[in-house]
């Protein structure tokens, strides 16, 4: 797509370094660095981080905001992807039986008619709501009251505690801020169920990893799967690579050709917006 690039108003570092993190396979990181520092240099008529993701915690938006800087993230291209791979690790979690019988030695529990506990309900949770109605699931759902909860019949449960008591599965899709940081801890792991699991794809600093491993070691709940932890990678010898009720996989949420290529057309509708000083798609707006 370097054709639809106004590549005339980027500086001649900027599109080197997009067309070669291109090649790599690797965009995000240098292509935000690649407009801040030319900034200074090429006094573009916008500057923006032009984040390609939705998470923006690694990001002091206060920070940025001060130095007039922009921030646009790409929320819609990731949803799918990321409902997707929360079913997938759920679905991977099996307990080991020492029986002799091959079709029992590996058990898991069913997602149908089981309840799942979706909290925050945003567009990546709506998406995880629309995979899980499919599997006849009783949806609950905490934080951010959704319009649409009636279309994948969801209940919203104004109290989280309520939601953790109640569902067999609870998945994390919230984003990681001040409010949300350690927001899954040892008070909150033992009000749900012995037979429930956690699956996270947010981040990894939204649950008290040492809580977690403790509930997990106690049976206070009986799985976790998670697609992000921190830090990431976990050090080889953590604990939670050795549990054996615990899936991990290393932060692949939006680790698709189709997600890449969306995040990336967002993003650039994003630059487009500003450097053409029209409305933008999405902004992130420090509060
Ligand atoms: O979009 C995000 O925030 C991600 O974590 C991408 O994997």
């Amino acid at each position: 797509e370097k054709d639809s690039f106004p590549a005339s108003q980027f500086s001649s570092t900027a599109w080197r370094t997009v067309s070669t993190q291109q090649k790599r396979g690797r965009k995000h990181k240098l292509l935000q660095f690649g407009f801040l520092s030319d900034h200074g240099r090429k006094n573009l008529p916008g500057v923006l981080i032009s984040e390609i993701g939705v998470g923006v915690n690694h990001l002091d938006l206060k920070l940025i905001s001060s130095f007039g800087v922009k921030v646009t993230n790409t929320p819609h291209a990731v949803s799918d992807s990321t409902a997707d791979i929360g079913h997938g690790i759920n679905a991977g979690i099996c307990q080991k039986t020492n029986t002799t019988h091959f079709a029992v030695d590996w058990l898991g529990v069913e997602v149908t008619r089981a309840t799942l506990g979706i909290i925050g309900m945003g567009s990546i949770g709506y998406q995880v709501a629309k995979r899980a109605k499919a599997f006849h699931m009783n949806i609950l759902y905490h934080n951010r009251n959704q319009e649409e909860e009636k279309e994948v019949g969801a209940t919203y449960c104004k109290n989280m505690e309520d939601l953790l008591q109640q569902s067999d599965f609870v998945m994390l899709v919230v984003n990681l801020t001040p409010e949300t940081q350690k927001l899954i801890g040892k008070r909150q792991l033992e009000l749900m169920k012995p037979t429930a699991t956690l699956i996270n794809i947010c981040r990894g600093a939204v649950v008290d990893q040492d809580a977690l491993v403790d509930a997990l070691q106690k049976g206070t709940i009986r799985a976790a799967a998670l697609d992000v932890t921190y830090p990431e990678p976990l050090p080889r010898d953590h604990l939670l690579l050795k549990l054996k009720n615990v899936i991990i996989t290393p932060h692949i949420g939006t680790a698709t050709v189709q997600a890449l290529r969306m995040m990336t057309e967002e993003a650039i509708e994003n630059i487009l917006a500003v450097l053409n000083d029209l409305p933008i798609p999405s902004e992130v707006i420090h509060k």
